[in-house]
């Protein structure tokens, strides 16, 4: 069972699955923050993020992205993702105004509490640390403030993904994420249920951090749940986005866009978005066969039919000559989206530059290894070894300090 999970589920709750999410609706909690709650409250009211946290929506904001009555929609889902930006970067444009810099608050005191703060947000920087030790050894340049508010999301996201993918998954249902959802709607109302989440509220409190995409990532849970197939690159789009673009959205508010910088906030949110769907559809195609043999396929099947496969040759794991080119597409359009990331993080603060560069570069050699493996994603994982990945970090650090451009945006 994985650390994240383990800290927050007591043994009788593992006994019947659900008790852990069973629990939050019953507010049993650990964290008592009340003073905290008023001044997360306080705080959104000021930034105009009164709207989120407004009981009465609860649960009727499933996601930002929204279908007419008949279940079509009139844009694309690129185009319904760019709305979420769009209210980040306002969002992020409205704390600029208010303070001449974007740089994080003093701790909130919580007479009593604040040793747990620290004690929570401790816990969050050793998960980082057990699960993403390149991602967290780059977190170290960091600020402290911003360090371990990036711990706090880490921990949120993991957790999230833990509801569908850990070892308690066959006991999720839609309720159980609605619950979960209710859960972050606490948090972001300064109501905690436990130190993790203490940590998230705080995290919220001191940094232009939208809901939308926690909510979004809850959505991409929902979708896991129902689907297994994607009927086009849009849908698959869509999926990414939720489960990781939306990573990138959630990220930059801490990380912070360098003061120098040129580029519109806007664009260097468009960048985070798309380092997160690079990344998710990378790990798309690196893990086709372990996916294949849960019963799941996501790979657009138009572009599966175009090629002349199907789900067949997928479970069978034939690498045939239509396969290689049809990965290479898949590989061709990941790599755009990479490239579009690149542009944006030179414009991150210059101390969150390093971490994204290294996370960004490793990742990416993920897909020249699928390559190396001559597209034999069935049987063969592709993965970046330890000397490739000892080269690549001096790269990333080298990347790390070009600053922003001096002209207005190149970005789009
Ligand atoms: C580019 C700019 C301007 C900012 C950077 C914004 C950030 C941090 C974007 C990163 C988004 C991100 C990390 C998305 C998650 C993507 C992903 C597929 C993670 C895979 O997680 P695991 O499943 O734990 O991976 P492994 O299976 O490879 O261990």
């Amino acid at each position: 069972m994985s650390v994240a999970l383990l800290w927050v589920v007591s043994p009788c709750e593992v006994s019947n699955g659900t008790g852990f999410l069973e629990s939050v609706r019953e507010g049993n909690r650990l964290f008592d923050s009340s003073r905290h709650r008023n001044l997360v409250c306080n705080e959104r009211l000021k930034r105009g993020g009164g709207k989120q946290t407004d009981n009465g929506r609860k649960f009727s904001v499933r996601s930002a992205i929204v279908a007419t009555p008949s279940g079509e929609r009139t844009m694309t889902s690129e185009q319904m993702v760019y709305d979420v930006v769009l209210r980040q970067a306002a969002l992020v444009k409205r704390q600029l105004r208010s303070t001449d810099e974007l740089e994080a608050k003093p701790d909130i005191p919580i007479p009593g509490n604040l040793g747990l703060l620290s004690e929570a947000y401790d816990r969050c920087g050793e998960v980082c640390a057990e699960y993403a030790k390149t991602f967290n050894l780059g977190t170290m340049l960091m600020t402290p403030e911003r360090r371990r508010a990036i711990w706090a999301i880490y921990v949120w996201c993991r957790r999230t993904d833990e509801l569908v993918d850990g070892p308690n998954a066959s006991y999720i249902t839609p309720a159980a994420l609605d619950r979960w959802e209710n859960r972050l709607e606490d948090v972001f109302n300064g109501r905690p249920f436990d130190m993790l989440d203490g940590a998230l509220s705080d995290t919220v409190s001191n940094f232009p951090v939208d809901i939308q995409p926690f909510r979004d990532m809850i959505e991409g849970m929902r979708m896991d749940l129902r689907k297994s197939r994607y009927k086009n690159f849009d849908e698959l789009y869509l999926y990414c986005y939720y489960v990781a673009g939306t990573v990138g959205l959630m990220s930059v508010p801490i990380m912070g866009i360098a003061p120098e910088s040129k580029a519109t906030t806007e664009s260097v949110y468009n960048a985070a978005l798309a380092l997160g769907i690079a990344n998710q559809l990378t790990n798309i195609l690196r893990d086709v066969g372990e996916d294949a043999r849960r019963g799941r396929v996501y790979l657009p099947q138009d572009e599966l039919a175009q090629a002349g496969l199907s789900d067949e040759d997928i479970f069978a794991g034939r690498v045939t000559d239509k396969w290689r080119i049809f990965m290479k597409k898949q590989i061709h359009r990941a790599r755009k989206f990479f490239d579009d990331a690149e542009k944006g993080v030179t414009e991150l603060s210059a101390a969150s530059r390093f971490p994204v560069w290294a996370s960004l570069v490793l990742y990416c050699k993920i897909l020249d290894e699928i390559e190396a493996n001559d597209y034999n994603n069935f049987t063969r994982r592709a993965y970046v070894s330890k000397s490739k990945k000892l080269i690549a970090l001096p790269i990333a650090y080298a990347k790390s300090l070009v600053p922003p451009t001096r002209t207005i945006s190149l970005l789009s």
